[in-house]
């Protein structure tokens, strides 16, 4: 029986050091909500897809992530949503975008997946969807006071005529990064399920309509219980030209590289190639962790046999319990 794993991303990006302890904070705290979901009482009751979604819902609620609460602001302000969730026995996805003024577009994607009729949906048809279904409207509420400083400084360093290409995601060091980045998570349950689900805010400072990778299978997010799962994150124009999750995915099933190899891999080609920069987290059919990045920095957090690892910076990782101890 395979020993259940759930691994999640906080997104890549040039995070500032001021973000980091909100960002473990938020990336532990979502692991310890969902984890219950893969080890229940009952074996039987292992899913994967509910400890993604409730990982995912976790950090669309934390404004230390750009998903939800918190979303990066387009160029009129506004927060214009994305979400993606696929399963990997019968392959089954649900994706969202342009969508406005709810909590949780994975659990809107999950609701379309169920449907069994469409595979993506956008813009006024999505919130009717998401509305019909449960979801409460909270028109102007995700709006956060760091979303709008992030956007006065992207307003400001596009009027002074600074490189925006990489907008929020792409920063050098002189220029701070503000802002949260989108979330993912990957999970394998008991009976050797993968679920993968990405949900952001996009990237501050993008046009009005502007659709980017996270809803897009095969770029943010892709799962086929025979050769893994795999989310990704970072600049979206970037991994949707390069099909960063399908690469991945590739590279295990036809290279035969491990999750982790498979990740490094196409993480540092598709920057040397295309220049953007991005990162991954993946599971591969058996049940071994990818986690690469070639941002400055990812925030990343896995549970495995009672403990949650967790990092931010190359080559650092932390561990500690899963279940917290008490003095
Ligand atoms: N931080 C992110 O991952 C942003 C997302 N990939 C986008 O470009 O929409």
């Amino acid at each position: 029986m395979p020993r259940p794993v759930l691994l999640i991303h906080g997104g890549a990006g040039d995070i500032t050091d001021s973000r980091i302890a909100g960002k473990f904070k938020g990336i532990k705290e979502a692991l310890r909500f969902a984890w219950k979901h893969l080890e229940p009482t009952s074996p039987a009751s292992s899913s994967a897809l509910d400890a993604v979604e409730a990982a995912v819902n976790s950090m669309e609620l934390d404004e230390s992530f750009n998903a939800g609460y918190g979303s990066c602001l387009n160029t009129a302000g506004d927060v214009e949503m994305e979400a993606s969730l696929m399963e990997g026995h019968e392959l089954r996805a649900g994706c969202v975008t342009l969508l406005r003024d709810v909590m949780h577009p994975i659990t809107v994607a999950r609701r379309l997946m169920e449907k069994r009729r469409h595979v993506f949906l956008g813009g006024q048809e999505a919130l009717n969807l998401a509305l019909s279904t449960g979801s409460e409207r909270l028109a102007g509420a995700l709006v956060t006071e760091s979303a709008q400083q992030a956007l006065r400084e992207f307003l400001k360093q596009e009027s002074l005529g600074l490189d925006t290409t990489f907008a929020r995601t792409e920063l050098d060091e002189a220029r701070t990064d503000p802002i949260g980045e989108t979330v993912g998570a990957v999970a394998m349950d008991v009976s050797g399920h993968i679920v993968v689900g990405t949900s952001t805010g996009g990237i501050t400072g993008k046009w009005p309509g502007r659709i980017g990778d996270t809803p897009l299978l095969g770029c943010g997010t892709y799962a086929d219980n025979d050769i893994g799962g795999v989310s990704t994150t970072g600049h979206g124009e970037t991994i949707m030209r390069y099909n960063l999750a399908q690469r991945i995915m590739g590279a295990i099933q036809h290279q035969g590289l491990t999750a982790q190899a498979a990740a490094e891999q196409e993480c540092q080609q598709m920057t040397k190639r295309i220049g953007g920069t991005g990162g991954a987290i993946v599971i591969d059919h058996k049940g071994e962790v990818g986690i690469s990045w070639s941002s400055r920095r990812m925030a990343w957090g896995y549970v495995r046999d009672g403990i949650i690892h967790y990092g931010i910076n190359h080559n650092e990782i932390f561990q500690e319990p899963l279940l917290a101890t008490h003095a």
